[in-house]
């Protein structure tokens, strides 16, 4: 394909990763930071596409700042961030639509963990939009002979496959460093992907599109690897650590913490069951420890497996 230029926001692990895919396809590439000197209206000027892979934290911000530059009536918005706005609950493609609403928005999304992307292995992920035409460029874009891209016309369904799987990880480095075994790792991933579901369904996304790679796919790697920072917060809750010595020591962005308070949030009010998530919400406030977090979901009421 001809070569393309792409503005990528946000150069932690994620951002550049993918910056690193994009140029090993021959794809003139520009990086932006709010750490970094490049001006971010130069960064974006005459992008075809401009991807964000900033933390959810950042969002909003960076995109009431592009909102004040001139852009192409054709530039396509990539998201890659994996979390929930917590004023509003929008997710990132929300924001963004909202924001551009005749840009086209893609979600890229999948089981991705930046540092095997870096190290070349293989991985495979999605992107997502109601815009065929536009999934289908950026799928041409990054798609790679160590990186397999696949499209999906369910947006909001691939982008919550990877918000929502962020919390279970939690949960799964919890099960992890309390040794409770594979048994109970499987219950959980499963229990976990029906929440997902569950939540998923009443956003109004597709349940197929949670037994694919951005959702089972997601979840299963970020719940089996010590790579995944939000399973590392997990894990080490169980070592008595307290959250914010978690946090101030963990390299990158776990999205599944401030995640987990905006969706019981969320929850609360759309009347939706969230036993783990609660659980979690609950771990992280210290108004429970990891085995009375276990014990809570193991004695909750008996009930039909799907309800
Ligand atoms: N690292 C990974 O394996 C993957 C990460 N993601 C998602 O990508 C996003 C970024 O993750 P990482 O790159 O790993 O995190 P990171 O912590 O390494 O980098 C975060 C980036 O966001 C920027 N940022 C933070 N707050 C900002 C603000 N207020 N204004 C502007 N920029 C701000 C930082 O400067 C940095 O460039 C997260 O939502 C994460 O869930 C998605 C797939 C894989
Ligand atoms: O989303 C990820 C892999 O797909 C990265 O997971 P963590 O944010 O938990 O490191």
């Amino acid at each position: 394909m001809q070569k393309t230029t792409i503005a990528i926001l946000g150069a932690g692990a994620w951002g550049i990763a993918l910056a690193d895919l994009a140029s090993a396809n021959g794809h003139q590439v520009r990086v932006w930071s709010r750490r970094r000197v490049a001006n971010l209206e130069t960064v974006i000027q005459g992008a075809e596409i401009i991807l964000s892979a900033i933390a959810m934290k950042g969002v909003s911000d960076v995109v009431s700042q592009i909102q004040s530059f001139p852009l192409s009536p054709q530039t396509i918005f990539v998201t890659a961030t994996k979390g929930l706005d917590p004023k509003t609950t929008c997710t990132p493609s929300q924001i963004w639509q909202t924001a551009f609403p005749h840009h086209p928005v893609v979600v890229l999304s999948g089981p991705n963990l930046s540092k095997e992307i870096q190290q070349s292995l293989p991985a495979a992920t999605v992107v997502a939009s109601h815009n065929t035409a536009a999934a289908e460029f950026v799928q041409l874009v990054f798609s790679s002979p160590r990186f397999r891209v696949y499209t999906n016309p369910d947006p909001l369904g691939v982008e919550l496959g990877g918000t929502l799987k962020n919390i279970i990880a939690i949960a799964a480095g919890v099960c992890d460093g309390l040794h409770l075994g594979t048994n109970a790792k499987a219950a959980l991933v499963t229990r976990g992907l029906t929440e997902m579901v569950r939540i998923g369904n009443s956003w109004g996304a597709k349940t197929e599109t949670f037994y694919g790679l951005s959702g089972l796919g997601d979840l299963l790697a970020t719940c089996n690897s010590p790579l995944s920072r939000n399973y590392q917060v997990g894990y080490q809750m169980t070592l008595g650590q307290t959250l914010p010595e978690i946090l101030a020591n963990l390299p990158g962005t776990a999205e599944g913490v401030n995640t987990c308070q905006v969706l019981v949030q969320r929850a609360k009010h759309h009347n939706i069951a969230v036993p783990i998530t609660e659980q979690v919400y609950r771990l992280l406030q210290g108004e429970v420890t990891t085995r009375q977090a276990l014990e809570e979901l193991m004695l909750r009421d008996i009930k039909p497996e799907y309800k």
